[in-house]
């Protein structure tokens, strides 16, 4: 169990809304659907209400500085299933890009790798009290578009499982490209910060509000205050 997992949830039973993807970027088709991961009907572009309108917030404020730059969804709402199936994408994908034989792997070696997944993945968990970030749709994972709707470069892709994906990997570059990368990384983080979002630590792309991550990121932050959890699996 990770530490964020132990704040209770009072879920406030705020409904989930569409994304109104207009009003932002997004890569069609979404990164998982692409891969066939078990949506059924339902659509990775939904976030609670309150979480909603604080990224529109976020992007309100990137707009302030940077003109028609817009924050790109790159994924939002994900049920249980997604996360299994997501968690198991990755562990087949980290055993085929090292080129390893499963079966000849010993147990020790499968744990070492299980343990880079979930260094990166939430365990997909069906207990109510431990629900992965994503199935709360309170956690979003974003990148940023330049005017022209261009990427910005952020040093690493969405999801990679390595150190490069760390939101401060290249804090201590002087050098182009990484200075760039760190500031735009500063920058997403900034925006997102402004409009009362955490950052999760291992990853520059992914943030929540209202989940049990942001309550145990905000707790360490303001230790005199008391932070629950207002969002539950859904
Ligand atoms: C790996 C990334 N897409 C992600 O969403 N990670 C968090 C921790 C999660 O699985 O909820
Ligand atoms: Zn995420």
């Amino acid at each position: 169990m990770k530490p964020y997992q132990k704040i209770p949830i009072l879920e406030c039973g705020e409904p989930l809304t569409p994304i109104p993807l207009e009003k932002f970027a997004a890569q069609t088709p979404h990164a998982y659907q692409k891969l066939h991961a078990p949506y059924g009907k339902l659509s990775p572009y939904y976030l609670r209400e309150t979480v909603l309108e604080n990224l529109i917030q976020a992007q309100n404020q990137l707009q302030q500085t940077h003109p028609h730059w817009r924050i790109l969804i790159f994924d939002a709402y994900r049920p249980v299933a997604v996360q299994q199936f997501m968690v198991d994408y990755t562990f087949t994908e980290l055993v085929n890009n090292q080129q390893l034989n499963l079966e000849q792997l010993s147990q020790t070696q499968i744990d070492e790798l299980w343990q880079q997944v979930y260094q990166f993945w939430a365990v997909p968990s069906l207990n109510p009290n431990t629900p992965p970030p994503h199935s709360t749709g309170a956690a979003i994972d974003i990148t940023l578009v330049d005017e022209n709707g261009n990427l910005v470069n952020m040093g690493s892709a969405i999801d990679e499982i390595s150190p490069v994906s760390y939101p401060d990997y290249f804090a201590n570059s002087n050098d182009f490209p990484e200075k760039q990368y760190h500031a735009d990384r500063q920058l997403l983080f900034q925006v997102m910060r402004s409009a009362n979002f955490q950052q999760h630590p291992n990853e520059w792309w992914h943030f929540s509000y209202g989940d049990q991550m942001w309550a145990w990121l905000s707790q360490q932050q303001q230790p005199n205050q008391r932070f629950t959890a207002s969002y539950g699996r859904i």
